[in-house]
């Protein structure tokens, strides 16, 4: 599936005890077949009245704790397959509710954004993570610094920019703040240009999977960036690579709603030890297939 060009796979691992293993992940996305940005793996519930558990997995194999467009491309597998339109999900990072609207659009419940030091996680003490000290390029001319920091469950930094951000070299800056020692869990890396106070462009190098075409929990730990540091109103319009996704951090429970398309593509067999995979007949009525 894909949500705004993000590419995941959707692994039903429904009714198994075992796991998507890392040698899979690394498997699949050797292959240009399969290749993916993230694998949704759904797992029977853990606890009374949720749906699923989830785990996420990035194309290098390691874990995550969030994955905006990866949960909505769940919600439209698993609202195709039950005719359900709300969710409870869980994952490592907790609760998640999400549901399908009328329209086809589905909404997930991010959480609260969390912006302490420790909880983003920085490696040092920073009292207003807002803007911190980090910056990249010459010392006196800086191509990109002083990022806001904010945990979507995930590690987010955001660097404010003012030209247009498909200009900014992220192949080449990504890695090297996602390894900055800064991070001790590593860390998404953004470059965030404001628009109007209702709108702003986003692109994204993804801690474990590299530049794509949309991060869903990016967007939303831009969205409480820009409104946290008097940018942006508290929702917005988010324009990543793939198209817009609507975000709206709440104030009557500090949650963060975001909003936006999934996609069905193609489905196949997996065997989530190794890695191999075979390739359905198109129409074969798997979870999330829809009519054209
Ligand atoms: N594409 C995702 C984010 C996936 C996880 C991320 N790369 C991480 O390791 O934190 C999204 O849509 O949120």
């Amino acid at each position: 599936m894909n949500g705004l060009g993000n590419k995941i796979l959707v692994v039903d691992m429904r009714g198994r005890k075992d796991r998507v293993t890392r040698q899979a992940a690394i498997v699949l996305n050797a292959d240009p077949a399969t290749e993916f940005d993230q694998i949704m793996a759904i797992h029977d519930p853990k606890s009374a009245g949720t749906d699923a558990w989830i785990d996420i997995v990035n194309s290098d194999g390691s874990m995550a704790q969030a994955c905006g467009n990866g949960t909505r491309c769940v919600v439209q597998a698993l609202a195709a397959e039950t005719g359900k339109k709300a969710f409870l999900f869980h994952t490592v990072a907790g609760l998640l509710e999400a549901k399908e609207h009328d329209d086809g659009s589905i909404s997930v419940d991010m959480g609260k954004p969390r912006f302490r030091w420790d909880q983003i996680p920085l490696a040092e003490e920073f009292h207003d993570t807002r803007r911190i000290e980090l910056q990249i390029g010459p010392i006196e001319a800086p191509v990109l610094h002083s990022p806001s920091v904010v945990s979507m469950g995930n590690p987010h930094a955001i660097f404010w920019v003012e030209n247009d951000v498909s200009g900014y070299d992220l192949d080449r800056f990504g890695p090297l703040l996602e390894n900055h020692p800064i991070f001790p869990e590593r860390a998404n890396i953004s470059v965030a240009r404001i628009r109007s106070r209702q709108e702003m462009d986003l692109r994204t190098w993804e801690r474990g999977a590299g530049l794509t075409l949309a991060c869903g929990s990016a967007a939303c730990a831009a969205a409480v960036s820009g409104a946290r540091t008097g940018r942006t109103e508290r929702a917005v319009t988010v324009n990543v690579p793939g198209g817009p996704l609507r975000i709206e951090w709440r104030e009557s429970d500090d949650h963060v709603i975001m909003t936006g398309p999934a996609e069905w593509e193609w489905s196949g067999t997996l065997d989530p030890v190794t890695g191999i995979f075979e390739r359905n007949e198109p129409e074969s009525g798997d979870i999330g297939a829809r009519a054209p």
